[in-house]
This record gives C-alpha cells, structure tokens and sequence, in this order.
C-alpha cells in the first residue's frame, strides 16, 4: 500500500505480510480514511486466515479491530469477515469482493453526487476522502470527479486539514494529478472564502453517520458546517452505507479518536509547540444533523428527516 504519511512528496509503498503489518499501517497512518481502513483490515484478516485456527481468526480480527475507534466501516468490514469465516467460505475472496464493491459504491456515490454540483462550481472540501481514503475514486472527490466527467466546470478548494494536512498533501495530490483546478487553503481561511461568495457548495467525506444523520469527520468538519451554514452554502456529506451507524442513535455516542500529540507539536523535525504546552488533538468532529443538506450514497441521496431516509437507504444493508 502506498505510504500516505510520505505524500506529497515521496511515492513509496509498504509491504505488509500479515494482518499485524496492516495493524500497524492503520494505526499509523500509513493507510487512513473510513472506506480505505475497512478494506485494509478485511485484506489484513485474509492475510492471515490461510494459515490460522478459529481462535487466531477472532485474535487477529480483535487485533485490527483496535487500530482507529472512529470510522465504522472498519467494525463493519470485521464484522462481514467474521460471518463468512463462520459460514466456511473464502475469507480472501470476500476481501477482494468488499474491495470491488467499496470501488462500485465510490462510482455510484459520484453519480448521484455530481447532481449537486452547480455547472460552474467552486466546491470547498476537507481532509481526503478521495481514493487514499477508499477502495478507488473516492467520495466526497468522487462527487468532484463524476462532476468534471460530467462536463461540469469544477474549482475545488482544499482545506490543507491540520495537523495531520490530508487537505494540502492528499486531495491536492490527487486533483493536481486529475487535472482538476485546486486552491489549498489554510483552515482559518474557509470563513472569509464564503464570506466572499467564493464557495457554491461544500462535500466532505464521514467516518461514522449516527441514526439521526448526526455526521463524524475530520476535526474542522464541523467548523465548516457552521460557516456553510452562515453564508447560506449547501453542505453536503459524501459516504457509502458501511459508513452508516444505525446503531448508534446520535453523535454522542460517536467515540472521538484522540491522536498523539506530536501529531501538532512537530512537523516532521521541525517543533511548533514549546515544550510545557498542553495540546489537545481530537482527529475528528461530530456535525449535527441539523447543518447537513444531504447525505450522498450509493442508493443515492438522503435528505432530512435522515432518521427515516438514513433507514430507508440502509434497509437491507446493515
Ligand atoms: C472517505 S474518508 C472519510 C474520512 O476519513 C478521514 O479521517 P483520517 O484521515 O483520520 O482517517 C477523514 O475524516 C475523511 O473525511
């Protein structure tokens, strides 16, 4: 798997020959973003089941399962290989299929995605949810990309995302390599973008979507919500169904990941923060409900009230 902490800079991949090696890559960013470590720990549960007994199997499983806590896809994806390791079928084959599928869904996504996109549109995003962070093309960029296919002229600006700069070092290097016209910006600066009608439209990617549509992303998500919202900008979140917690009733119940500091006090050698300062480093948000315009998936697009239509999407599917 290519090496996301070395990007944009290095195009370098890792080798993981066991599910501990896929572990470790989640854990460490080598690999991130919802549908992407879902796929990887079904890829790293494969790795392993050749050669292990029931008992290794649900170790293994319970080892990947403890890598992120907030993207569910990854406790979905576990959950799938647990069930076709109990009913005796082929735990690489399943992998390889919850791959294509997480590809299919990234397309379809973008499909009833690109409908929201204006012809002419500035569309602002945040973090990566492009295909680093998928199977393949991507969600919230899937919608950008399936907007340009579809003829539509797109100007993306990406919030650079700090600490970890998803923004500034993934979707950028992704868009720049599509062609498609991208602004990194700073995270301060998405407010005065809107305020100067400079933003038609917002797509972000999720981690983990409560029952009531309450939406977890990257830390920041919610701050742009507020902002969409104040300048009268569309928000819309971009996710396939492994992303929809049904059994979570709300975003409070939505476990936050909280990241190494070093994460914000370094930046590669270089220190940004003196020693004897506290920082406090939650690597996502929860957006209320209430602030988004849709949910965008692959059976297409939920609107409020998302308790019924998150359900009605997902009937079948959890
Ligand atoms: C389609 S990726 C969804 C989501 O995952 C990212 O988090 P991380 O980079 O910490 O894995 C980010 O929140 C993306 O929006």
């Amino acid at each position: 798997m290519i090496d996301q902490r070395k990007l944009p800079s290095k195009e370098v991949y890792v080798r993981c020959r066991t599910a501990k090696d896929v572990a470790r890559a989640i854990r460490t960013m080598v690999i991130r973003g919802a549908p992407a470590i879902g796929v990887a720990a079904a890829m790293g549960v494969a790795l392993d089941v050749r050669r292990s007994r029931a008992t290794e199997f649900y170790r293994t499983c319970d080892l990947l399962a403890a890598t992120r806590p907030t993207a569910v896809n990854l406790f979905w994806a576990i959950e799938r290989m647990k069930r076709v390791f109990a009913g005796g079928a082929l735990i690489d084959a399943e992998a390889v299929r919850l791959h294509d599928e997480d590809v299919a869904n990234c397309r379809a996504i973008g499909r009833h995605g690109a409908g929201v996109v204006p012809a002419e549109a500035r569309v602002l995003t945040h973090c990566n949810a492009g295909a680093l962070a998928t199977g393949r093309y991507g969600s919230a960029l899937g919608v950008i990309r399936a907007a340009v296919e579809a003829g539509k002229r797109v100007a993306v600006y990406a919030d650079e995302t700090r600490p970890f700069l998803q923004g500034a070092r993934l979707t950028a290097w992704e868009l720049v390599r599509d062609g498609i016209d991208t602004t990194v910006i700073t995270d301060g600066m998405a407010g005065s973008l809107m305020r100067a009608g400079m933003v038609d439209v917002v797509v972000v990617g999720a981690d983990r979507i409560a029952a009531n549509g309450d939406v977890a992303n990257k830390i920041g998500t919610y701050t742009v919500a507020v902002l969409a919202r104040e300048h009268g900008v569309p928000f819309y979140v971009a996710a396939p169904l492994s992303t929809i917690d049904l059994s979570t009733p709300d975003g409070s119940g939505i476990p936050i990941e909280e990241r190494d500091a070093k994460e914000m006090t370094y930046m590669g050698a270089s220190q940004l923060v003196p020693e004897g300062a506290a920082v406090w480093n939650p690597a996502f948000d929860v957006t209320p409900a209430s602030f988004v315009a849709g949910i965008i998936t692959e059976r297409g697009i939920c609107r409020p009230p998302f308790a019924e239509s998150l359900k009605h999407v997902c009937d079948g599917n959890q």
